[in-house]
């Protein structure tokens, strides 16, 4: 079948090896799993993945509140019913198209029947066998045959001309497949279908606490399979599906869990121990990386206006051991905003503004956001993207430096943000990023002046980022 995929959405992604040595304790991913009890399985899906796509709640939200009350499901049914309902929702435009030529009644089915058959559908586009889905998912034998006849829906799929095929087959709403098809081109059907792929868990060493192979070591003690990341200096891939919040190594801090591509957006910053402005701090993902960078020294002002987001990230630089950090909760907008921000006008040599965006670049790990967002939040990202560049760039210093970033994919929202600003802003001027990355990893990013990461060119989520310098 032509939409098939080869990784199952359930399958454990470290490879089971054939034994543990005795008298060594056995890594989660060497001991045997017991079977799933597909019926409790099936039942917490069809709860989590009915919030989403009926209830319009965050993926990890649903998945979090389901599971929380199912305290009689095991690990791997917790991980089964997670991985199906990601699964889904990343192939949630193929499955209902595949769905509706393949069974004659699925539009006017009601909505259970209809999920239970989307969620059968998705795991057999995984490889997994229809008759053992359907036995599993105990489907009517109409819903059983329309998963046997899935292979000949894929085919008219294939057979539609590309523009109406693409968007279907990347499971994209419309506007968003013409916006893939404008950035990325003839790679947009590659670059979809990557985004569609499982992300993997990276975790960023803090340095502050002990270097990249200092935490491996650690993690292996705690059973955690790891691997350096291909392009962060500072990056450990976790093969072991695990919770990692619940591992000592995190609780004392020796490290976060960051994408590879964010860990690289937040190298741009080059922070030096002096004074540092993370204008977008969020939870403080980068502003963490940013202390590492400035060992501990100088001052590091965290705005956002986001008071939730402040609390999170003065925990975790607690934990992370760092007390450079100074978090202000800044107003969005207006002379209040202006005000705020009046004592650092001016005096920043680093201003990172790394921008509310469409997220787009983050697909792998939030499939639903898609569904969520439309043309007008577009528009609305892109406005506010040029604003805030524009305030935030009045804190940068002569000779200093503003890095703008994203985690999204779209032209619009980043190398067209960098243009307006630079044809307002004279005085700005393009550092290419391979004179921060260094030769050797510079090669690897690949060529231009900006950072353009995305899963299918570098395996990371898809970031961006730019370092303009003021001239002194
Ligand atoms: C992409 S997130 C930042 C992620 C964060 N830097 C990290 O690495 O974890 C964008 C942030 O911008 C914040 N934001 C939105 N409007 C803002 C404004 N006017 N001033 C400052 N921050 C703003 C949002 O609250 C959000 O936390």
């Amino acid at each position: 079948m032509a939409t098939q995929r080869k990784s199952r959405p359930h399958s454990r992604s470290a490879p089971k090896k054939s034994g543990a040595p005795s008298g060594k304790k056995p890594s989660p991913s060497e001991r045997p799993e017991r079977p799933l009890r597909e019926d409790l399985v099936l039942q917490a899906c069809l709860e989590a993945y009915g919030s989403v796509r009926h209830e319009g709640r965050m993926a990890d939200r649903a998945l979090d509140f389901t599971l929380r009350r199912k305290a009689n499901l095991y690990s791997n049914e917790r991980r089964a019913v997670a991985e199906r309902v990601y699964g889904l929702l990343r192939r949630q435009r193929t499955v209902d198209f595949l769905l509706s030529r393949a069974h004659p009644r699925f539009d006017s089915l009601e909505t259970s029947r209809q999920d239970v058959l989307r969620l059968a559908a998705s795991r057999v586009l995984y490889g997994e066998p229809h008759g053992l889905v359907a036995r599993q998912s105990a489907l009517a034998p109409p819903d059983a045959q329309a998963l046997g006849a899935l292979p000949e829906a894929a085919a008219a799929l294939e057979a539609l001309p590309a523009r109406e095929r693409f968007p279907i087959a990347a499971s994209l709403p419309d506007f968003l497949a013409d916006r893939f098809l404008q950035t990325f081109g003839r790679d947009a059907a590659r670059a979809a279908e990557a985004m569609n792929e499982r992300a993997p868990l990276v975790a960023r060493a803090n340095l502050l606490k002990g270097d990249r192979d200092a935490l491996a070591q650690r993690l292996k003690a705690e059973t955690v399979d790891v691997k350096p990341t291909p392009l962060s200096p500072m990056g450990l891939v976790l093969e072991t599906r695990i919770n990692a919040f619940s591992l000592e190594s995190f609780r004392e801090g020796m490290l976060e869990l960051q994408d590879e591509g964010s860990q690289l957006l937040g190298m741009l910053v080059d922070a030096p121990p002096t004074r540092v402005v993370d204008a977008c701090a969020g939870a403080g993902g980068k502003t963490l990386q940013l202390a590492a960078q400035m060992k501990n020294r100088g001052d590091l002002h965290a705005l956002d206006i986001d008071e939730r987001r402040m609390e999170d990230l003065k925990k975790r630089a607690r934990r992370a051991g760092v007390h450079n950090v100074r978090a202000q909760l800044i107003p969005h907008e207006g002379p209040e905003a202006d005000a705020a921000l009046t004592p650092l006008k001016g005096k920043a040599d680093r201003v990172l503004v790394d921008a509310p965006c469409s997220g787009t670049g983050t697909f792998r790990r939030k499939p639903d956001a898609r569904y969520r967002l439309t043309p007008e939040d577009l528009e609305m990202h892109v406005g506010r993207q040029k604003a805030l560049l524009a305030r935030f760039a009045t804190l940068v210093k002569p000779g200093g430096r503003l890095i703008y970033g994203t985690c999204s994919v779209l032209r619009e929202e980043n190398e067209n943000v960098v243009e307006d600003f630079l044809a307002k802003h004279p005085e700005f001027t393009v550092k290419p990023v391979a004179e921060l990355l260094g030769a050797e990893l510079a090669e690897k990013v690949g060529p231009g002046p900006f950072l353009r990461l995305a899963p299918h060119t570098h395996g990371t989520d898809g970031f961006f980022g730019a370092v303009l310098v003021r001239a002194k």
